[in-house]
């Protein structure tokens, strides 16, 4: 085109003015004007609004324009002539571009002559409506809203700028907005676009559509071709009356306004929704969405929510949809998203270059894991299980009651009598005061004990008879390990027999065990044999209790306490002979101690060692201590017949109970003690023993005590007493009962084969009690508590088999199965830095150790060279964990040791908090009272508080 434009004066396209001489509309240069042929041409962005015509339309235009003018001036009357299709439309088209400019105004609709339609209008078809009954108006109204509304919606597709770009109505004959012709609007119906000789690229149907309605209504009454009868006026003429005209004129007038609210109003001034801003509808539109979903009940949200979670779900299990709300999640994944910072610290001494054991393995208390046994004790017992669930249950039960509730009333149902619960009612505060229980004589139970004095007895026992060569044996040698049958009088008489010696008068004798009860009835035994107070030349000191006085010369005590005293007296100075009872038990202070010992001994010559020993270890502790002599103690006081189990016995639980019931129902005078794993194991044991009895009819009455670690001191110090009325006793317990225990009356001991064995776990760095078998020593222990003081009889509930092949002959020394934390703490503290030089006999194993020192240096007891701090010092100082010592250190620094001492205190004796069988809800209910949320210390803090509080106002 531009090339065409050079050459020609035409290129110069002026378009004319509004006021016809001034030239307006766009003005386009020549090309040679508007850029020098060596300048480069350069593209410029189209000025809009643009009324060219891509298609040189205007050109054809300004044509026709010229020829129309010329035509006009030869013969007007041809202006109403019909003209042919082109013309019509050509001029149609020229006034509506000039009409384009201010096509505003036009919308507004004057009454006017219809253009006659061959076909009926809208405006027909809205008066028809109009006629019509109010109903089927209404009806009428809201479809063409609907209908409009789509038509609307199709268009507003559409560009919307039709009014820039008005392009001129070439629609030939098609000059009436008919119906029909509407429908023939419809570009479906088209072939092509390029069918219609003005492919304006703004060309839509909105905007034609626009364009030929308003042209319609506003144009002048003379564009309309006259000739056509009107088809309104002849409507008219139908009205008589004036008042009918009237009439008719105001239903036309409103039928005009309805058709503008409710028809395709372009003109925004004529919209009453024109300037109502978009933010407004959005806001009124979130409203209404909201009202909407008000109005739907609970129910049916949820419903709704449910079939919408159904249907992801299918989604899901189809495959269609593999994640939904993926974004959701993503963000939720980020918001609990938290990052750490691992940093493995390993102090320089434990960076595995340094050995520090010859144990590399650790040591598995059981001699085979696919034993009978060992899998018997990994399930747990059935009876445990079951008593467990049913105790539950009762409680959930009990929970329910109905009793004293107002239903209950109603209902008749009376309230539990509390004076029954009263009177079972126990003194709690006493119950810690054992040495109290302890003071008191025995009452004898045995023929042995009633009719034989005391010095009887002694000289009864097997060791009465050997006692010289004893005496000579140990004079001759420092250490001497001495091995004999259980009840040969190894703990009572061999304190007494140095005595009489004259070994206390360069020192005390001293007798270590195992178990805090053994100690202290040991003691009690003693004293009576020597005739003294408990405490006076007999005493007895363990944890927190020292029964000892300036004029003791027997000392029995726990190996914990030796082992103490050792750090403050390292050479033991204070004693002339130190007995270490039931050896073979091998605890960990035990162990040791014959470290230490050892040691002692080589320095002190005056110094006498016992170490007692079941038969099986005394080669193994005499080549330990350097091949010292092994002393054997012949006989036995009573006779004990071994039972074992024709069967394995799973259900140990309930084997024992029914052993029991047949000794008590069947078997002669005696008293039966009974062993089991655990507490648990024991209270079970107990009620369904008891409650089988109750069942049998004529069933001899029998006095059940249980007795383990955590139970209180006085119900432990029962087990020693004379059952009334001379009925039965049958003692269920731990492996506490296990040693050095004599039970005056015991015949009957009835072994269920497993004990609970305190075992490290590296992995967590914490000790588990876990049930396993008990070894063989440990079962010919717990046989060994019958026949002390008459013949006996062992019922073991396990085969023969299971003893021979399942058992360990010994116990895993402790040593090779717990946390060793106190030990390394304490070795350093007696300056050995090298464990290695330490003599253990079984050295623990590389991970226990490696664990509890690097424990040991996260606490700040040992430095980065593995020696021992100031603050490790410290904490050597006192009998608790490290992690509790080196609390109460601390607390001085920050202000806080009194109410740190209180806390460190509680939990060193066993829980304060007792929870007696059958009035657990109740005993919890009063723990709640002081329970402090934040924390279990603040709770034990608070209990003293308050108990303080309560003693100081009494
Ligand atoms: N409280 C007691 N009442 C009656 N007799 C007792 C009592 N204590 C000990 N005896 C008697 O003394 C004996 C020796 O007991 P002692 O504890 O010294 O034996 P032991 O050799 O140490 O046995 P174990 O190795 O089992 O500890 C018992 O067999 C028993 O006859």
């Amino acid at each position: 085109m531009t090339s065409e434009n050079n050459g020609d004066s035409n290129a110069l396209h002026l378009l004319p003015g509004t006021d016809g001489e001034q030239v307006g509309g766009l003005i386009i240069k020549k090309k040679s004007q508007a850029v020098s042929s060596d300048e480069q041409h350069v593209f410029k962005v189209p000025q809009i609004p643009v009324s060219t015509s891509s298609f040189g339309l205007d050109k054809l235009a300004a044509e026709k324009r010229r020829a129309q003018s010329s035509a006009a001036a030869s013969s007007s009357s041809s202006k109403r002539s019909k003209p042919s299709s082109s013309s019509f439309d050509d001029n149609d088209n020229d006034d509506e571009y000039k009409n384009s400019s201010n096509h505003k105004s036009r919308h507004l609709r004057e009454q006017r002559v219809e253009t006659p339609s061959s076909t009926r209008s809208s405006h027909h078809d809205l008066y028809d409506k109009s006629r019509l009954p109010p109903k089927n108006i209404q009806r009428g109204v809201v479809y063409g809203k609907e209908k409009h509304k789509q038509h609307r919606n199709k268009d507003n597709k559409d560009n919307d700028d039709d009014d820039r770009y008005a392009t001129p109505n070439i629609r030939g004959s098609r000059e009436s907005p008919s119906r029909a012709q509407w429908d023939d609007d419809d570009f479906d119906k088209r072939h092509s676009q390029w069918e219609y000789p003005t492919p304006n690229d703004s060309y839509n149907r909105q905007g034609y559509r626009k364009k030929r309605d308003t042209d319609y209504y506003n144009r002048k009454s003379n564009d309309t071709p006259l000739p056509t009868p009107s088809f309104r006026k002849s409507k008219r003429d139908e009205f008589n009356a004036d008042d009918d005209q009237h009439n008719w004129e105001e239903e036309q007038k409103r039928i005009d306004r309805e058709w503008y609210n409710n028809e395709d109003v372009v003109d925004d001034e004529l919209n009453p929704f024109s300037n109502v801003s978009e933010e407004y509808t959005k806001k009124k539109e979130q409203a209404l969405e909201l009202r909407k979903k008000k109005r739907m009940s609970a129910q049916q949200r949820q419903i709704n929510q449910d079939i919408e979670k159904w249907e992801t779900n299918r989604m899901l299990q189809s495959g269609i949809v593999t994640k939904v709300n993926f974004q959701d999640d993503f963000d939720d994944e980020s918001e609990s998203r938290v990052h750490l910072l691992v940093t493995n610290l390993v102090p320089p001494f434990l960076d595995g270059r340094i050995r520090f054991t010859r144990q590399f393995e650790p040591v598995i208390p059981v001699k085979d894991p696919t034993s009978d046994m060992a899998i018997i004790c990994r399930k747990g017992c059935q009876s445990v299980r079951k008593y467990r669930e049913q105790k539950e249950r009762r409680l959930a039960q009990e929970k329910f009651e109905l009793g004293g509730t107002k239903l209950g009333n109603i209902l008749g149902i009376k309230r539990r009598d509390e004076k029954d619960e009263q009177s079972e009612d126990v003194d709690y505060k006493k119950s810690q005061k054992f040495a109290e229980h302890m003071q008191g004589k025995n009452e004898a139970v045995s023929d042995f004990a009633t009719k034989r004095t005391i010095d009887e007895q002694r000289k009864f026992l097997p060791i009465y008879a050997i006692q010289e060569d004893l005496l000579k044996i140990i004079r001759e040698n420092s250490i001497v390990i001495c091995v004999g049958e259980t009840g040969s009088g190894k703990t009572t008489q061999m304190t007494q027999y140095l005595h009489e010696s004259g070994y206390t008068k360069r020192g005390m004798i001293g007798c270590t065990q195992p178990r805090r009860v053994a100690a202290m009835s040991v003691a009690k035994r003693v004293s009576e044999e020597m005739q003294c107070k408990l405490g006076d030349d007999v005493g007895y000191a363990i944890r927190f209790e020292d029964c000892t006085s300036d004029k003791t010369i027997i000392k029995y005590m726990t190996d914990g306490i030796l082992l103490r005293e050792s750090l403050t007296d390292p050479d033991l100075d204070h004693y002339s002979a130190i007995i270490m009872d039931e050896a073979h038990e091998r605890s960990l202070n035990t162990d040791v101690l014959f470290g230490l010992l050892r040691e002692v001994v080589s320095r002190r010559q005056d110094l006498k060692l016992i170490v007692t020993s079941a038969t099986m270890d005394s080669n193994k502790f005499s080549e330990f201590f350097g091949n010292v002599p092994i002393f054997i103690i012949p006989g036995r006081t009573f006779p004990v017949e071994p039972f074992f189990s024709k069967a394995c016995v799973e259900d140990y639980v309930d084997a024992a109970v029914k052993q029991s019931i047949q000794i008590h129902l069947g078997a002669g005078d005696g008293d039966i003690l009974v062993f089991m794993p655990g507490q648990e194991d024991i209270e079970v044991t107990c009620e369904v023993i008891k409650e089988r009895l109750n069942d049998l009819e004529g069933a001899k009455p029998l006095s059940i005590l249980p007795i383990y670690s955590q139970l209180p001191s006085d119900l432990q110090a029962k087990i020693f007493q004379k059952a009334e009325d001379g009925i039965r006793k049958c003692v269920v317990a731990t492996n506490i009962a296990e040693t050095s225990l004599t039970l005056d009356g015991i015949m009957y001991v009835v072994d269920s084969g497993y004990c609970k064995l305190k075992v490290y776990n590296p992995r967590i760095g914490m000790d588990a009690l876990q049930i396993y078998p008990v070894s063989q020593a440990n079962a010919n222990q717990r046989m060994g508590r019958a026949g002390r003081t008459g013949p006996g009889q062992c019922f073991r509930l396990y085969t023969e088999r299971n003893f021979r092949e399942e058992m360990l002959k010994t116990n895993v020394p402790e040593i090779q199965r717990t946390n060793l934390a106190n030990v390394v703490l304490l070795l350093k503290s007696l300056g050995i830095q090298d464990l290695l030089q330490f003599h253990f006999m079984d050295p623990p194993p590389q991970d226990n150790l490696m664990n509890s020192m690097y424990q040991l240096w996260i606490l700040g007891a040992l430095d980065n060279t593995g020696s021992l701090t100031q603050l490790g010092r410290q904490m050597v100082e006192f009998p608790l964990d490290p992690a509790m010592s080196q609390m109460l250190i601390t607390s001085v620094a920050m202000g806080c040791s009194s109410e740190i001492l209180i806390i460190v205190s509680m939990l060193s004796v066993p829980s304060i908090f007792f929870r007696p069988k059958g009035k657990e809800d109740e005993s919890d209910a009063k723990r709640e009272k002081f329970q402090v949320a934040e924390s279990d210390h603040l709770t034990f803090l608070h209990v003293y508080i308050q108990w303080k509080k309560k003693w100081i106002f009494k």
